[in-house]
């Protein structure tokens, strides 16, 4: 795999740190700068793209960002994008009573990285999901909903980061990320 440098545009330190250790096992150099940009209204892809394009003005060169999303099934696939906000208003502790009143607590964690090349250039995008349910919240609190999402009995933020990494929607969009630069020339 040619060794690519790639310039992770986010203001969340939490993913920053899940994508510096998903990545230090392949030959990708990875920098950041946190710009904490607009987010577009929108369709999960369209949100990404065009944070993807804005970063690229910024920055004026080549750039990598994140959005993540977790679509409760009862709510028609929302909060979707706008989980920080809910998980803002309601805290984690609180964030699980959003479906007290729903039977399918179920949901699914989608995260898209879009890559753009630079100013003008159309984004790429790799997106991982993973279904899992919503539960009140077990273990630490310190990643925004991970210990509400319940994959296989064990929310998030009781597994171990390795754990968490190998079947997370974050963990399997970067194994997307990584398998199209290994053809990248
Ligand atoms: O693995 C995760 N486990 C638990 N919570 C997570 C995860 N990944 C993102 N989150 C939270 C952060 C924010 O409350 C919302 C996504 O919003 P999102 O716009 O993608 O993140 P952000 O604004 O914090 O950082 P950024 O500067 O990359 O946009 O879900
Ligand atoms: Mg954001």
């Amino acid at each position: 795999m040619a060794p690519k440098e790639l310039n992770f545009i986010t203001g969340n330190k939490n993913k920053l740190a899940e994508v510096q250790v998903i990545l230090s096992s392949t030959p990708v150099k990875l920098q950041s700068q946190s710009i904490d940009l607009p987010e577009l209204q929108g369709t999960i892809e369209e949100i990404s793209n065009d944070k993807a394009r804005r970063a690229a003005e910024v920055v004026q060169g080549p750039v990598l960002v994140e959005d993540t999303c977790l679509c409760f099934n009862a709510f028609d696939e929302l909060p979707g994008p706008y989980v920080k906000w809910f998980l803002k208003a309601l805290g984690v502790q609180q964030f699980h009573r959003l479906l007290a009143g729903f039977d399918d607590k179920s949901a699914q964690a989608v995260c898209t990285f879009a890559y753009c090349e630079g100013p003008g250039h159309e984004p790429i995008i790799f997106q991982g999901r993973t279904d899992g349910k919503i539960v009140a919240a077990r273990g630490p609190t310190d990643f925004g909903w991970d210990a509400c999402f319940e994959y296989e009995g064990q929310t998030y933020a009781e597994m171990a980061k390795e754990q968490k990494n190998k079947i997370s929607h974050r963990g399997r969009a970067l194994a997307k990320l990584t398998e199209w630069l290994k053809h990248e020339v």
